[in-house]
């Protein structure tokens, strides 16, 4: 057997017997800078936009920043990213002449790094090309000083194009939350990211119904506002564990808005058990 090229620790032939670094024609997974030690990375997908992903990804990092873990949240999502805006954080990284420091929130000291904090105005556009947004997600990860993590989540950009392509193939991501929503059309979509994730050998965590309907505040019945939900059928037809189904709350968008989803108590707690292994 062929000496292992450390880069290939993460590949899943590693213990196969037949790897040979040198002549594997499989993306190499980046290493970590060595300042860092990042011990788990979990990613949070969809393939289909606006169902939830950062707030999946926000809440999975409150959630687990409350329980005492470092965590970290790498916005991948360059193109629109919204982390800094929900965590209401604005202050701009400064580099230390090696890596780049995240910016940590303000109640949990949870270490952000996001395109738009990089900014010189929230709203001036990214307009890039897809290999140059693959390596913004290649350099947050590599270039920035993260220092030890329990957990870094990665919050994926909507679609299958090349960032969450260059992020599963370069990015050694343990496992992916698929996020969906209630309606067949974005089942439809998250299928692909699912099929995804499948090609590119990267463990799918499980799947998260989010926007399942509201619960009146008045009469506390539940109306299925984009139909009923969809998420044991989705779960099912792709052989993944359903995680949890969310409903619409207000609450969470007006915090959301506010810059305070740290102050959201509606947590995502019983699945983090689930990203330990
Ligand atoms: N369960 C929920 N209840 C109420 N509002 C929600 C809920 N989930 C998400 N939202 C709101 O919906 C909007 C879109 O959510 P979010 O940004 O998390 O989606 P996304 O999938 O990351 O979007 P994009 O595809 O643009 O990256 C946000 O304003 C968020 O506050």
């Amino acid at each position: 057997m062929a000496k292992q090229n450390p880069d290939c620790q993460s590949c899943s032939e590693k213990d196969s017997g037949s790897c040979d670094s040198t002549t594997c024609s499989k993306p190499q997974k980046l290493p970590q800078n060595p300042s860092n030690n990042i011990k788990r990375v979990v990613a949070v997908m969809s393939g289909k936009g606006g169902v939830g992903k950062s707030s999946v990804t926000s809440l999975v990092a409150v959630s687990l920043a409350k329980q005492g873990y470092k965590v970290g949240i790498l916005d991948a999502d360059i193109t629109g990213p919204s982390i800094p805006k929900m965590f209401g954080i604005s202050d701009r990284p400064v580099s230390d002449g090696k890596a780049l420091m995240p910016i940590w929130s303000k109640k949990l000291n949870i270490k952000i790094m996001s395109l738009n904090l990089l900014l010189d105005n929230e709203d001036d556009p990214v307009i890039w090309r897809g290999p140059i947004l693959a390596g913004a997600v290649k350099q947050f990860w590599s270039d920035v000083a993260w220092g030890n993590l329990d957990y870094l989540i990665v919050d994926m950009p909507p679609g299958t194009g090349d960032i969450p392509l260059t992020a599963m193939q370069s990015l050694p991501i343990d496992g992916i939350i698929i996020v969906t929503s209630p309606q067949e059309l974005a089942n439809m979509v998250v299928r692909k990211a699912i099929k995804m994730a499948k090609m590119e050998e990267v463990p799918i965590i499980g799947l998260i119904e989010n926007m399942s309907g509201i619960v009146c505040p008045h009469c506390g019945d539940h109306f299925n506002i984009f139909g009923e939900s969809t998420a044991q059928k989705a779960a099912q037809q792709n052989a993944i564990p359903l995680l949890k189904v969310l409903p619409l709350d207000p609450k969470l968008s007006a915090l959301c808005d506010q810059g305070d989803i740290e102050k959201y108590e509606q947590l995502l707690d019983d699945i983090t058990p689930l990203l330990k292994n």
